[in-house]
């Protein structure tokens, strides 16, 4: 392929965790942030960004989508081209929804792309996974789908997910933010053996779960004792929206990446009550938020 002048990338909003699945597994869903490079031949660096809570993204060097372009650059050991940035958000931000895996894939993406794909899907998603630090978003965010990532060595397995067509993702998304950091701040840096068992034995039946859409497995297998416990503190709600959410037919409720998006799993006949439930159960705690059942995206990021 040969070098360009315009690139469109488009990277799909990511939930990673899935209860059990602490920073191991993830899955796309069909939400979108659109990011276009173009070369310039003169002029400085400029990024416009539209969408909602746009003016919160930063527009300067200091940009994460850029700070991916530039690191592709070092990584080839070139220097980068002057380029404008047209950024349209889709995936709100510090949310749980992997909005900073969308900007590190979109920038690598872009990057490789314009300069006729020098590197490998491989290599890419690698470095996305040396910046985001954990695989769950970016490689979902990538590749598309249902997405388990395991260490072997320096390198990765990656395991594409089988997800019953029956399995419905709803989210809830509220008005507030939860950096991630922030939410790893919070967990401990060591377990018991009793809980990495737990988490261990869940991981498995979730598998299995969402492979079958047993209901029965998925109720027992969407909890966890590595994170949420210790995280459900920093999101007002947590527990009403779970009542809410199991009440109104869903398998069960986790919290979406770090949070403060809850994602409920439920079957098609559910899903529309679990929306309606956990959208007044947070109502009821006088939180404004946005509940909406997505499907999962099977395509990761695409470039035009
Ligand atoms: N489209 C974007 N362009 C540039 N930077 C972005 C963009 N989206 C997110 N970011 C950066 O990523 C930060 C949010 O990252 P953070 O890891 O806290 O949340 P998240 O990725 O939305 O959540 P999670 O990792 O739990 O799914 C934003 O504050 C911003 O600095
Ligand atoms: N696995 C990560 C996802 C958010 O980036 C976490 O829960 O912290």
């Amino acid at each position: 392929m040969s070098v360009v002048s315009t690139i469109t990338v488009t990277v799909p909003a990511t939930t990673a965790n899935l209860g059990p699945g602490f920073d191991c597994i993830g899955a796309a869903l069909k939400l979108y942030n659109e990011f276009k490079f173009t070369r310039l031949e003169e002029g400085k660096l400029t990024i416009n960004v539209t969408g909602a809570e746009a003016e919160r993204v930063q527009t300067d060097e200091s940009n994460l989508l850029y700070q991916a372009f530039v690191k592709f650059y070092q990584y080839i050991k070139q220097t980068p081209p002057t380029v404008k940035i047209e950024i349209k958000l889709g995936v709100p931000l510090a949310r749980g929804l992997g909005s900073s895996a969308t900007a590190i894939v979109g920038g690598l993406v872009a990057a490789n792309q314009l300069e006729g794909a020098t590197l490998s899907q491989s290599q890419v998603m690698e470095l996305a996974i040396a910046m985001e630090g954990h695989p769950d978003n970016v490689v979902p965010a990538l590749l598309g789908g249902c997405r388990l990532a395991a260490t072997s060595g320096a390198a990765w397995e990656i395991c594409d997910l089988p997800w019953h067509q029956d399995i419905v993702p709803v989210i809830a998304i509220p008005n507030f933010e939860l950096s991630t950091s922030e939410a790893r701040g919070v967990l401990p840096t060591e377990v018991s053996r009793a809980d990495a068992i737990f988490n261990t034995a869940h991981l498995g039946l979730l598998l299995r779960g969402l492979e079958t859409g047993n209901g029965q497995w998925l109720k027992t297998a969407l909890q966890d004792k590595l994170h949420q416990p210790y995280r459900k503190a920093l999101i007002p709600g947590y527990d009403a929206l779970n009542i809410a959410a199991v009440s109104a037919g869903a398998y069960g409720m986790v919290i979406s990446g770090a949070g403060p998006t809850l994602l409920a799993l439920a079957d098609k006949l559910h899903s529309e009550a679990v929306e309606t439930a956990m959208l007044a159960a947070w109502q009821e705690e006088g939180i404004t938020a946005e509940v909406r059942s997505l499907s999962l995206d099977t395509q990761g990021a695409k470039s035009f």
